[in-house]
């Protein structure tokens, strides 16, 4: 598991390191991993690094500094380094004395053009906001690539949210760690490509992250491959309470995501049963959900209807002892009923996007993500995994996930449906909530990455085709593909 750290956490952990080192040593290690970098950008796109031109935008803080040392690196090499201090005359003193001994030179006016533009205006002990010069320049300067220094300044470290102006780049290169700000909200897309400089933080950094962030170890880590002495119903049966006959797609499409994860049998209950049937004869289809038998797992609510009959098949679903997914027209019937969650004991794991979670919380989600989806989940003793471009995943004691795989093709219609079959299948094979949420992001993600190459279009049907290879790319990526149950 990797994660995202506070500002707060990565100072604990650069004090503890610096006590051990030489005074600037710290800075020297990111000064030299961000100008290699650079120097690896400028030689892609202009096939050398002598005489290109860069702009360094300097705040008056460390950050500055990082950028100011990086760009004495460069002009070592014959780079044209222009800095230009955003706050008034402020500046890291030493960093700016040691551009000027390699040649490069403070000026208030830049040239227009450059090929890469540093921004070195605020890190991690930036308030959010951009001040008035930074903004000024940003405009008036045409930069082949912008390079954030450790963030996109002005945005939010701790949070990824965006209130005022921000640095939007085509690559962060960030030190030590990722903070929140990378994996989290709208400060996420403003990161461009991440690049992680290893100054030798890790050993003290806290074992809990700020934001967890699952890889492909993780993944294979909590999958339950078959083993010999398994059968169809050890492999975890999952129900499936879902479409309507306004609605028989979601049915349809729900199961689809159910039959891809590592459950053995699916079973699907509700009055879509012969297009479930007709799709997937592998699917035990009843009418009702009473009439359904043993499941591990169900998920109820994908173009289920919000009517009486909805909201009984609901309760009939959460009188059962298994864990449960509730997606969509569910997440309604819950905002407008919400005791019949009171009774509730087995785990619960429910999947708002924005208006959904509206409708469970009161409120839209703040701005804060992660912030957003711990307090629902707290509130309602649920796992909640938030949708959106990066995906948040919150267990109702704080542990907060955000998803790495996520892409825009993925909101196209039905695609939620198949995340949420999919989900209930990994529960059904006894995966924890927070997991198999998680896990089912992830795999969902990498799969509207499969289904999307080359620029291809996707529907909800081709990443539900492309769940199988999304799961078989991400357990072989990993050393151990799988545990046996
Ligand atoms: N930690 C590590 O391991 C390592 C950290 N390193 C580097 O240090 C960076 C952190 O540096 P930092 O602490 O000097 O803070 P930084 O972000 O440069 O700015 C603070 C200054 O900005 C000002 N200011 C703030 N907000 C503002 C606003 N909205 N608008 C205008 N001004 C604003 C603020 O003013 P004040 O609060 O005093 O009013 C203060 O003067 C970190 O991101 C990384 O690059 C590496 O060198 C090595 C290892
Ligand atoms: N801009 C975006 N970038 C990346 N993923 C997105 C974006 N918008 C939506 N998604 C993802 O697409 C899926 C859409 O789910 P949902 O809104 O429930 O669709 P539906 O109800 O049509 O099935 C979710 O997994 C969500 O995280
Ligand atoms: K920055």
């Amino acid at each position: 598991m990797d994660g995202a750290w506070s500002a707060a956490a990565v100072r604990r952990a650069e004090a503890q390191l610096m006590a051990q080192l030489p005074p600037g040593t710290l800075m020297q290690r990111a000064a030299a991993g961000l100008a290699t970098e650079c120097a690896r950008i400028l030689k892609r796109r202009n096939g050398g690094v002598y005489g290109t031109t860069v702009i360094v935008l300097a705040g008056p803080g460390d950050n500055g500094g990082d950028a100011l040392f990086a760009a004495a690196r460069l002009a070592r090499r014959g780079v044209r380094v222009f800095a230009v201090p955003v706050m008034g005359e402020r500046v890291h003193p030493v960093a700016a004395a040691a551009l000027t001994r390699a040649g490069g030179r403070l000026v208030a006016n830049p040239p227009r053009h450059c090929h890469l533009l540093l921004d070195g205006v605020l890190g991690i002990g930036g308030r959010p906001g951009l001040p008035g010069r930074a903004i000024d320049r940003l405009a008036a300067i045409d930069a082949d690539t912008i390079v954030a220094v450790d963030v996109p300044s002005g945005v939010d470290v701790d949070t990824g949210a965006v209130p005022a102006s921000a640095v939007t780049a085509d690559v962060t290169v960030a030190f030590g760690s990722r903070k929140p700000c990378h994996v989290l909200g709208r400060a996420a897309l403003l990161v461009g490509r991440l690049v992680l400089v290893d100054i030798g933080l890790g050993p003290h950094l806290d074992p809990h992250p700020a934001v967890r962030v699952a890889g492909d170890d993780d993944l294979a880590a909590w999958w339950h491959a078959p083993g010999p002495d398994d059968d169809k119903y050890t492999r975890g049966v999952v129900g499936v309470a879902a479409g309507s006959e306004r609605y028989p797609g979601a049915a349809v499409l729900s199961t689809s995501g159910a039959l891809a994860g590592p459950s053995g049998y699916v079973r699907y209950a509700g009055t879509a049963a012969e297009q479930v049937r007709r799709r997937h004869p592998e699917v035990v289809c009843t009418q009702e959900v009473k009439e359904a038998g043993r499941v591990q797992a169900w998920l109820a609510g994908p173009g289920f209807g919000t009517d009486e009959a909805a909201l009984a098949e609901l309760r009939h679903v959460l009188e059962s002892p298994a864990p449960v997914v509730l997606d969509a027209d569910a997440l309604t019937l819950i905002g407008e009923y919400p005791s019949v969650l009171s009774q509730r004991e087995a785990p619960v794991v429910l999947t708002p996007h924005d208006r959904e979670y509206e409708r469970l919380y009161g409120s839209p989600p703040a701005e804060d993500r992660g912030a957003a989806a711990a307090v629902l989940a707290k509130r309602l003793n649920c796992t909640v995994l938030l949708k959106g471009h990066h995906t948040v995943v919150a267990s109702s004691d704080g542990e907060v996930w955000a998803n790495p795989t996520g892409r825009p093709q993925l909101a196209t219609a039905g695609s939620g449906d198949v995340l949420a079959g999919f989900m209930a299948s990994l529960l059904a094979s006894g995966m924890s909530g927070v997991r198999a949420a998680v896990a089912a992001a992830y795999l969902h993600g990498r799969a509207g990455g499969i289904a999307g190459a080359g620029h291809r279009t996707v529907t909800a049907s081709d990443i539900a085709k492309a769940l199988p290879q999304a799961v078989g790319q991400t357990l072989s990526a990993a050393d151990t593909p799988g545990k046996r149950r």
